[in-house]
């Protein structure tokens, strides 16, 4: 076993567990709210614009954020490339060392970034804790690919020529993250860009800009040097202007489709003073199906559908959204998942045993909202739990049938605790649905048949395929995790190529024959 496998909490019925988290909580009640500055070269400006909020709570403030100026960029930028040769120099060992007592730093604050993250993005305690957990494995496993990277070279020798292949930095890395993994997604790929030896310039989102400082003083205090990760955070603006920077040679974004899109754009032009191509890592949404047959054990489909549809409500960018599910089986599966719908927790996500919490902002609540609606306007039927508590963020998870085709409820990402089930004929057809579809970042299948499993796993071009089970969850190096088609590059965060990205490849071959002798 790996060890930087930190298995999130399964403990959570355990009084003294709940005991030592709702201590931790209290601990960052007392803090709140916090102020986040812009970080530039280690040198800290404060002056609040913005707020980020609890999702269950929007009237309790967690921080008072300063938002990055174009020329905080600018500076962030120039911090960022003067200090990453110093920073590579040190060599792939020196740096490893540095990112593994940045995990231990996060490993000692566990409950703590965890009720950060609970307070935050509203994340249930088993989802924060999994997220912290995902973070030092983030830092521990690409502290080790470095390492293992720096030793590579597996070129052919011939006699009288020495064949040498390094990998170097390419320089200064925007890393552009999203809100519902606050901790993990980040940290994962500010850890790649600086194991790689790059600086590094982070922009978290908007509405976890706390759980982003968290993360870079780990770093900071672990021994990064302070101008190798610099922290602007902000809105969409200040994303947009980083990555058009021409100082910037590689971005790291996970987010929206739409942004990701963008942000491919932009990065192809060449701006006065730029002499390099920028090169894009970007993990986006998907629509992601699951393929339940008509020999499934539904004991099994039931909860593990209900965990990738609802928890977190839906916020994964690996949640389950369609069920594709045998015309012999669908009206059974449904009227199961009615009943299972009907038993969940719709509460605050601090609360112990919380099954659906609240999504991230009202926009949010908002559009989803939209989406229910269209089905209703379309006749679908839509099944919902009547009631959600009245402050927050709060919707009623759904499970919807009856769709007409090509229904934007089917389409289009929803990212919220919405499963649209559709009956098919066989498993091909389902296969043939998800391989018409532009998505393909995870997918599910449930079947007893060997034989099944081997066609449909082949078939699928999806990152990510669970079978037999919840399609949510990926660990690091256990299941690198990315999606294909317009759900991202096609990059595995997580994976043993994905420094690959961070760096630039150089051969040296010098002639050693010739090596010493006047010619
Ligand atoms: N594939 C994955 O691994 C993965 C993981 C998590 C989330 N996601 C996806 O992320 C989305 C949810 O996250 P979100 O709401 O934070 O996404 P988002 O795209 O709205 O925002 C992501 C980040 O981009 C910034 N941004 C916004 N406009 C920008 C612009 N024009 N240029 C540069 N940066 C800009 C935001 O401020 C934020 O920091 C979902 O679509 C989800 O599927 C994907
Ligand atoms: N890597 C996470 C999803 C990240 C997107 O939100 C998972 O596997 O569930």
């Amino acid at each position: 076993m790996n060890d930087f496998i930190n298995e999130p909490l399964l403990e959570l019925r355990r009084a003294p567990v709940r005991a030592n988290l709702t201590e931790a909580m209290t601990a960052l009640d007392a803090q709140l709210p916090w102020r986040v500055p812009v970080i530039v070269g280690g040198e800290r400006r404060d002056e609040p614009s913005f707020t980020s909020h609890d999702p269950g709570t929007p009237d309790r403030t967690v921080a008072h954020v300063t938002a990055a100026t174009p020329q905080d960029v600018d500076a962030a930028v120039h911090a960022a490339a003067h200090a990453a040769p110093e920073w590579e120099a040190r060599g792939a060992h020196a740096r490893a060392a540095i990112l593994s007592r940045a995990a231990g730093e996060l490993r000692g604050r566990r409950q703590r970034l965890a009720a950060l993250a609970v307070r935050e993005c509203g994340k249930p305690w088993a989802e924060a804790d999994a997220d912290v957990c995902e973070t030092i494995d983030f830092l521990e496993y690409y502290a080790q690919q470095a390492i293992a990277l720096e030793h590579a070279d597996g070129l052919v020798q011939l006699p009288g020529e020495r064949n040498t292949l390094r990998y170097a930095a390419r320089g200064v890395v925007a890393v552009v993250g999203p809100w519902n993994f606050p901790l993990a997604i980040p940290a994962g790929m500010v850890a790649a860009g600086l194991a790689t030896g790059n600086g590094v310039v982070l922009k978290p989102a908007e509405q976890s800009p706390a759980c982003a400082l968290a993360v870079v003083e780990a770093f900071h205090a672990a021994g990064v040097p302070p101008a190798a990760l610099n922290l602007l955070p902000g809105e969409g603006d200040v994303g947009a202007a980083l990555v058009a920077h021409p100082g910037v040679h590689t971005i790291a974004f996970t987010g929206s489709g739409a942004v990701g899109l963008e942000i491919l754009k932009t990065a192809a032009e060449v701006r006065p003073g730029q002499r390099h191509l920028k090169r894009v890592v970007a993990e986006m949404g998907g629509k992601n199906c699951v393929i339940v047959d008509a020999d499934a054990d539904l004991d099994d489909v039931v909860p593990a559908l209900v965990y990738s549809a609802f928890g977190f409500a839906g916020q994964k960018c690996s949640a389950a959204a369609r069920a594709l599910v045998h015309q012999r089986i669908a009206d059974t599966l449904v009227e199961r998942l009615h009943g299972a719908v009907d038993q969940l927790l719709i509460d605050q996500a601090e609360r112990f045993g919380v099954d659906v919490p609240p999504v991230i902002e009202a926009a949010a609540r908002e559009r989803i909202d939209g989406f229910v609606r269209t089905a209703h306007e379309q006749g679908a039927r839509v099944h919902q739990p009547g009631t959600v508590p009245a402050a927050g963020h709060f919707v009623a998870p759904a499970v919807i049938d009856g769709l007409p085709a090509g229904s934007r409820v089917t389409e289009e990402e929803i990212f919220g605790p919405v499963l649209a089930v559709e009956s098919v004929a066989s498993v091909d057809e389902a296969v043939e649905i998800v391989a018409n579809l532009p998505f393909a970042l995870t997918g599910g299948l449930f079947s007893r048949d060997p034989a099944t499993v081997e066609r449909v796993s082949r078939a699928l071009p999806v990152g990510n395929l669970y079978v037999n089970r919840h399609i949510t969850g990926a660990m690091v190096g256990r299941q690198p995790f990315g999606g294909n088609r317009l759900s991202g590059t096609g990059t595995k965060a997580g994976g043993p190529d994905y420094l690959l990205h961070f760096v630039e490849p150089r051969v040296v071959t010098e002639d050693t024959m010739r090596h010493g002798l006047v010619v």
